[in-house]
């Protein structure tokens, strides 16, 4: 049976004070379910960064809750919310981010043995994922060798590396061209369906939005259905 692995109530975000106050969320609402893939499409500066930045513990809110696999985060300490996010989360950006000077297969091993796990553990996960990605056989190479769409599926493959029950990606295909994207995406959106994790992707690809669940906008700082 699905369950909610991400739920927002009533989240309140702003920035700033006074004259400079910026409301970006209020008292917004969002549940993705395990196995859900929901595409975020709003125009810049509506507040996609802000909704992915607190569903990934990374922001906190000024007020609601955002609960992960059900468990309320808002009275979570610093050390708590960091072990939560690291064990439950995956998050993929724009722009991926790997460590330059590590090669792809133990910039997906790395996040595994920080978890815990063996380092032959780590590595049998690493290649399931970089060969279920089409990236196998660039293990050995360092980010700088790789394509942009190449360097993309291997930020996912560490993004999944530990099983995260939520996946956030930010702009996941925003640098690539339109082909690139739909095998960019298609990994992602293997990897949320296969794994059941709940799947939350910011994105102004229409064409790649439509083949979510769920279309959702940000609207008066809320999370609103949305239709394309
Ligand atoms: N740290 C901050 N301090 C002040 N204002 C902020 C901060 N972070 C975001 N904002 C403001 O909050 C609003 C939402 O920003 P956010 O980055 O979430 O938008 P976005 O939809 O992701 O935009 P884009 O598509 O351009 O990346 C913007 O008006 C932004 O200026």
């Amino acid at each position: 049976m699905n369950k909610p692995h991400l739920r927002l109530t009533g989240v309140h975000r702003h920035y700033g004070e006074g004259e400079r106050l910026v409301r970006v969320l209020e008292a917004a609402d969002l549940t993705v379910e395990s196995g859900e893939l929901v595409a975020l499409v709003a125009p810049s500066g509506a507040g996609k960064s802000t909704l992915l930045h607190l569903c990934g513990l990374l922001e906190s809110p000024q007020a609601g809750e955002i609960e992960i696999v059900g468990q309320p985060t808002s009275r979570l300490g610093d050390r708590a919310r960091t072990r939560l996010r690291r064990s439950t989360v995956g998050y993929v950006y724009q722009f991926h981010h790997l460590l330059p000077e590590f090669t792809a297969l133990e910039n997906v091993v790395m996040p595994q043995l920080i978890a815990g796990r063996s380092p032959k553990q780590a590595e049998g996960r690493a290649m399931e994922l970089l060969d279920l990605l089409g990236v196998a056989q660039r293990a050995e190479h360092r980010p700088a060798e790789l394509s942009g769409g190449e360097q993309q599926r291997i930020a996912i493959a560490r993004a999944a590396a530990n099983r995260p029950r939520v996946i956030l990606a930010d702009e996941p295909t925003g640098n690539l061209d339109p082909e690139t994207s739909d095998r960019v995406f298609a990994a992602l959106e293997g990897l949320i369906r296969n794994e059941g994790a709940a799947g939350l992707i910011a994105t102004h690809n229409h064409d790649l939005a439509r083949r979510a669940d769920r279309i959702v906008t940000l609207k008066n700082g809320l999370v609103v259905p949305h239709t394309l």
